[in-house]
């Protein structure tokens, strides 16, 4: 299948130049070439042509850390900090969840994703079998990871864990990857975490972990150990060896950023959850200035309340010009390098994240002339980063499928998957009346 995009108004790409009036051709599920318009004559055989005057081209941006399925508990419990949220309503709920809610709860946020474009992402949590299927459905990519806590999955939960690592890794036409997930620090014991990093390695697989999340967190550790959790792991030898996403990495204690570095440990940062839950904002200048790789992720929906990644971004741009009262901390270069190749960078995924050819065909088309957003056109990126919303987003493509054309879902039911969850969200919610 060759598909070819014609009359591109820009191209952003993270370490080139915008490049203006280009076409692209994608082969199967790579980008075979970019080029300016007035070499277009060159290309004859293509299976279809795709118009995208007036818009720009960039690459899907990569949700590098949720948990897709508690779409089903927006707006259940706000307002919270993170312990009683997670043990007095999160915790709860999940009790009563059932795998195929789990589906239905993925198939919502597929959609939100998608129409707010994102192409790739990587969950935590429960019945990965029914994740992989509605991700294979959906033609999303992803990297899946069953979540485990000591106390509720055990020995068994290892087991089970393990299995769909590495029966889903590389499926979907190789767009589903697979990681394992300690939980966190604070809810798997020392011989536990060891257990499930010495698994991964085993395997060849990643781990995804939350860590230094709340000041509370790294409290009760400098109190327990008296060192940090950062500090805590790497004394376990748990960066070692395996590749590492590390959810949040708020709060660094002394020695913690240097541990990050030598460690190579890839930090997920999740501005709106953090600032929700009023966890604090993360040192994302200094990650970057210390050239330690950071992506960014949405958390999941009941700590944000969406899944839409150009919000992610704007807050995370905003809160670290906070923070450090510099407006230059995080730029519009570096937010479009966070959302795309450091995404792919932090999920470890070859050929990912970049506008480029051979690389992956995973893009959006963003529409400058139908919002007020993008007037005047001074800076397109700009527009897209501090002013526009995902309303603009026209056209996705995830490994060289058309997943989303003007707006529209043309692989998912859109109006079955809201009746589905919302229906199992308020029988699950009942238990609690
Ligand atoms: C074991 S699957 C994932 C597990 O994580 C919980 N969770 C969601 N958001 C957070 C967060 O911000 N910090 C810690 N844990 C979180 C989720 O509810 C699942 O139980
Ligand atoms: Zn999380």
């Amino acid at each position: 299948m060759r598909i070819l995009i014609k009359n591109i108004d820009e191209i952003h790409s993270s370490g080139t130049k915008v490049r203006q009036e280009q076409f692209i051709l994608i082969e199967d599920n790579k980008i075979k070439r970019i080029d300016k318009m007035t070499k277009i004559d060159e290309i004859s055989d293509y299976d279809r042509i795709i118009d995208a005057d007036g818009m720009i081209a960039l690459p899907g941006f990569i949700n590098t850390h949720t948990h897709a399925a508690m779409t089903l508990m927006r707006a259940y419990a706000d307002d919270m900090p993170l312990d009683q949220w997670l043990q007095n309503k999160i915790w709860p709920f999940e009790s009563k969840i059932k795998p195929d809610d789990i589906y239905w709860g993925t198939a919502l946020a597929v959609v939100e994703m998608i129409k707010t474009g994102t192409t790739t992402f990587s969950d935590m949590y429960f019945a990965v079998d029914k994740i992989a299927e509605i991700v294979d459905q959906s033609g999303m990519r992803a990297v899946l990871s069953e979540g485990l806590i000591e106390a509720n999955d055990g020995q068994e939960g290892l087991k089970k864990s393990l299995n769909y690592a590495l029966k889903y890794n590389n499926s979907a036409e190789g767009r589903i990857k697979t990681m394992m997930a300690p939980h966190a620090p604070y809810t798997c014991g020392r011989d536990y975490l060891l257990q499930i990093k010495e698994l991964a390695r085993e395997n060849n697989l990643g781990l995804h972990i939350h860590l230094s999340e709340s000041k509370n967190e790294v409290n009760n550790f400098l109190q327990q150990y008296q060192k940090s959790p950062i500090k805590y792991l790497a004394d376990l030898d748990f960066f070692d060896d395996n590749h590492i996403l590390a959810a949040h990495c708020v709060h660094l204690e002394a020695g913690d950023l240097e541990i990050l570095k030598e460690k190579n440990v890839h930090v997920a940062h999740n501005p709106m959850s953090n600032a929700k839950l009023a966890n604090g904002i993360a040192p994302v200048r200094e990650y970057l200035k210390n050239e330690i790789n950071v992506a960014l992720g949405t958390d999941g929906v009941s700590s944000n309340n969406s899944l839409a990644m150009l919000k992610e971004a704007k807050m995370a741009s905003y809160l670290q010009k906070i923070k450090y009262q510099d407006p230059t901390a995080v730029d519009t270069k570096s937010m479009l390098k966070i959302l795309t190749v450091n995404g792919a960078e932090a999920l470890g995924i070859k050929k990912l994240g970049l506008l480029e050819e051979n690389q992956l065909a995973d893009l959006l088309l963003i529409d400058t002339k139908k919002d007020s957003f993008f007037y005047p056109h001074h800076n397109n990126l700009s527009n897209l980063f501090y002013a526009a919303d995902s309303r603009s987003i026209d056209t996705v493509i995830i490994d060289g499928k058309v997943i989303m054309e003007s707006s529209e879902l043309k692989r998912l039911d859109q109006e079955k998957i809201f009746y589905e969850a919302e229906k199992r969200a308020l029988k699950i919610a009942a238990n609690f009346n």
